[in-house]
Parts: C-alpha cells; structure tokens; sequence
C-alpha cells in the first residue's frame, strides 16, 4: 500500500519546520544520503507506532515579491488538500487566531479531508490563552503542543495515525495497475494522458469521492485495468503557479508515492531537467517501475545517429535509473504512442516479479564462479545463499559472512546478473545483506 501523506499547512512562522525536523527526527538524513535526491526539506519519511508515512512540509516558499501571506497561504492549503491524506493544520498558541487562520480553516472544511488543528507553541501544561477561541473553526479540538520543547507531539501523531485510511479498502485496488505521469510543466504530460485516455475505456466512478479520486481517473485496456494519477491539469487547470518550483515536485512527489509505474516525461528539445533527477530520485528511492518518454520527438531534426545520442545523453544524466526503458514519442503526432501503455504493462510485471530461490542461488553461484568476490586482509567475501524476500521493488536478502567485506561494485555485478537472467526492466532492486557467520573464514 502507498505510504499516507501528511502535510503540515499553517501562516509563516508558527513552528511548521520546528515541528517537521522533531517528527522526521534521524530519518530526515537518511533520505538525504541517497543520490540524486533533493535537499531540501520537502519530504520525510517518518513513523508512529508501526505507521509509516510521508510528511510533508508546505512551508518556507519564498512569497513572489506581490504576493500577500493570504495568497501564499491559499496555495499552501491547496497543495495539502490535493496531495495529503491527513492534514495539520498550525496555528500560533501563543498569538492566537487571526484572520489568515479563518480563511485557511474555510478552504480545508470544505475539502473534507481530515484536519487536526494544531495549536503549538504551547510551552507550559497550561492551555493557550485563546485556547477556546479556536473551537470557532469549527473543527475537532485543538492538540496543544509544543514543537521547540516536544510536548505532547505523541498525542498530535495519535490523532494524525487514527485518520489514515484503512488498509483494507486498498486491496482490490491490488490488480490495478497505477501509473503517474510526471515531468516539469509544459513538456506534454497532459497531451500524452488525453492521447492515452482517448485510446482506451475510462470508468466513470460513481463512488462519491474524496479530492484525490476526482484528480485520478481509472480506464481499461482490454481486460488490463489501470489507474491514472493525478490528472489534474486537464481536469481543472490548478490556480497554483507551476513556477513555484516546490509545489510541483510535492505534486510529483506525492503522485510518484501513489504509483506502480511512473512515466518521467522529458521534452525532447530541453533534455533533463535538475526537477527531473529529484523525482527520478526519488521514484528510484521508493521502489517504483519508471519508463523514460523523451516527447515531441517530431520536433528534432533526425539522422541515423540521434537517438542513440540522445540515449547517451540521458543514461549519463539518470545514470542510477539504467534499468528504466527509454521511449522516444510525439504525443501530438501519436507515434510511438502505444508502446506506452504496453510498457507500462510489462514494468508493472517485472516490478511485482518473484524469482524461485533455487534459480536466484543457481545464479549467484555461478556469478560468485566467474568473478571472485572481493577479500580485505585475507578475508573473502563469501555468499551462502539468497532469497526473494520481497515484490515492488523486488528485495532481496543475501546472507553473507561479513558485510565490510561487500563492495558496491560486486553488488551491482550480482545485480547485473541477475537482470542478465530475468529482466527486471523498468524496476530498481534492492538487497539486504545479512551475515550469517561473522566468523567464517
Ligand atoms: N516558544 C516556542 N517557539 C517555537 C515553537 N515552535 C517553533 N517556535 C519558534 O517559532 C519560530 C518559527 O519557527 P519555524 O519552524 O521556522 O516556523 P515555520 O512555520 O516553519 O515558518 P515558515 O518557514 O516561515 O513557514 C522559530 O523561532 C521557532 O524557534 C514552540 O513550540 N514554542
Ligand atoms: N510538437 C509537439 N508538441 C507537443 C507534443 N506534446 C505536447 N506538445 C505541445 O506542448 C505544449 C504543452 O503540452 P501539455 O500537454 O499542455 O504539457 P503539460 O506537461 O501537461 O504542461 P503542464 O500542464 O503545464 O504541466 C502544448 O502546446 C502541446 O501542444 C509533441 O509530441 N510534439
């Protein structure tokens, strides 16, 4: 199941970072270490008591120099509305309620997401002086918390865990083959999901929905069923402005979170962009199916040479997304246009993959015969067995005598063969190393 997304709304310095950097805690660096991804404090992956989830900080946007609190604070809401599952909503204990409050209250209210309203720069175990003022928004009772001193933050996270939705009405979403569409503005996405949508049967849903079903839209092809993610933009035209560069990568972000396969979509005239490789990044990171489409291929001038030099070009600025198909299309022209769904089909595949571990052992064996495994001071490297623990992304463990003895590059060898034998396109793979016998020899 995609991990809930939580994001953190509220006016300019009312502790919204304070509260993302105590909640995200270690973790945050975790996810900084890993290539290709932003820095910025955009997202977090973060836990209460077995839940995980995605926490996302609207916040710190520099406002467009004409651009009012009250217009910065309308786009905050927006973005959470249409991405998180749960919001918090923050507001100032110490200042109270204001009017910037109301009108942010109104806009979530009528999204009908869950909202729990934070009080927070609450320090002592007294109430907010204008504690009761806030029940005037008409929303469940305030948490009062503070995030500098970390009071009462588990009771903010128990009302934040008991919103998120149950397990069980995803299951029969499971044979539904979820794909997003992702790519900085203008590169065609919206062209390719009409191109795509005109082509095949789109369900008309009659479950009277929450925001995020109106923005996915679920078609057929055939007897294969897919959902799209995030439509948006032929939906209804966000009044958010795209340059802001941190909504759309939440956008991204959070679509790429919900899917089985993303589309990287890049302007075959612009090449890729910094945005792309956080989203790459970022879809690597998670385990996600991804298909490269360089578009609008009908506007370069051809020769026998282009596409392999575009190729090149693109395997060296996604280097860590190798495994991923690349697809050259004109979603105006519609060529090449149904390679992609089919594609998608066969990275949903190869993503949900298992191997037995009788063939994965066969081929690490011969792996291991064909080219010696590393050794430190006369210690080798020594690979007792494997095993598929895991789909989406296929996980593997590898038990091992020592794990300082493993180098990187003999792992992405073991990967290479692997994918040599089965495939695996259009999906990243992970290991574990476990060691099963430190002192071997
Ligand atoms: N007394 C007190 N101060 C706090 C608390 N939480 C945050 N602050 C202070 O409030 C100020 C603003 O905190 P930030 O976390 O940067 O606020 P923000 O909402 O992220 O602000 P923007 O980035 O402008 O949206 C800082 O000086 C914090 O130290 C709290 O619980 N109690
Ligand atoms: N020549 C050419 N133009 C294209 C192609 N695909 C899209 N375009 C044009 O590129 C422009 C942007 O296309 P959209 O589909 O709106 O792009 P988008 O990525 O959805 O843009 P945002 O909604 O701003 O994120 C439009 O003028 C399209 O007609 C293509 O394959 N070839």
């Amino acid at each position: 199941m995609a991990k809930p997304v939580v994001a953190i709304v509220g006016r300019p310095n009312v502790g919204k970072s304070t509260l993302f950097n105590r909640i995200a805690g270690k973790r945050i660096s975790i996810v900084e270490d890993q290539p290709g991804v932003t820095r910025d404090r955009i997202y977090a992956e973060a836990e209460w008591l077995n839940n995980v989830f995605t926490l996302i900080d609207t916040g710190g946007i520099e406002p467009e120099s004409k651009e009012t609190i009250l217009s910065q604070m309308r786009n905050q809401a927006e973005i959470a509305i249409e991405t998180a599952d749960v919001i918090i909503f923050m507001v100032d204990g110490k200042e109270g309620l204001t009017g910037t409050d109301r009108e942010v209250a109104s806009m979530l209210r009528k999204a009908h997401k869950p909202v729990v309203l934070t009080l927070n720069k609450v320090d002592t175990v007294e109430h907010s002086p204008y504690y009761y003022d806030f029940f005037e928004l008409g929303m469940d009772e305030p948490v009062e918390i503070s995030s500098t001193a970390a009071y009462n933050i588990g009771d903010l996270l128990d009302a934040v865990v008991a919103h998120f939705p149950d397990e069980k009405a995803d299951k029969d979403e499971d044979e539904v083959i979820k794909v997003a569409i992702i790519g900085k503005p203008n590169v065609g996405k919206s062209s390719m999901i009409n191109h795509i949508l005109g082509e095949n049967r789109v369900i008309v849903s009659d479950i009277a929905g929450t925001t995020r079903d109106a923005i996915d839209t679920p078609f057929t092809d055939g007897e294969d069923k897919y959902l799209l993610i995030d439509t948006a933009g032929i939906r209804r035209r966000s009044k958010i402005k795209e340059n802001i560069e941190k909504y759309s990568v939440i956008r991204a972000f959070t679509a790429v979170e919900r899917a089985d396969v993303c589309l990287l979509v890049i302007d075959s005239t612009e090449g890729v962009t910094e945005q792309d490789k956080k989203i790459a990044g970022y879809s690597h990171e998670n385990g996600k199916g991804m298909i490269i489409v360089v578009n609008k291929w009908d506007l370069i001038e051809k020769d026998t040479h282009t596409m392999k030099e575009f190729t090149k070009e693109i395997r060296n600025e996604l280097a860590y997304l190798s495994y991923a198909p690349l697809l050259f299309v004109s979603a105006m022209s519609g060529q090449r246009m149904k390679q992609v769904l089919e594609t998608v089909k066969f990275v949903a595949n190869q993503n949900a993959m298992r191997i037995p571990t009788g063939n994965l052992n066969e081929i690490i064996g011969e792996a291991v015969l064909l080219n010696q495994p590393p050794s430190d001071k006369g210690k080798r490297l020594k690979i007792f067995y494997g095993t598929q623990a895991a789909v989406k992304p296929p996980t593997f463990i590898l038990f091992i005598n020592d794990k300082e003895l493993m180098h990187f590059s003999y792992l992405r060898y073991i990967e290479n063969q692997i994918r040599q034998n089965y495939g695996f396109e259009g999906t990243p793979i992970r290991f574990i190393l476990r060691e099963k016998d430190k002192g071997g020899k």
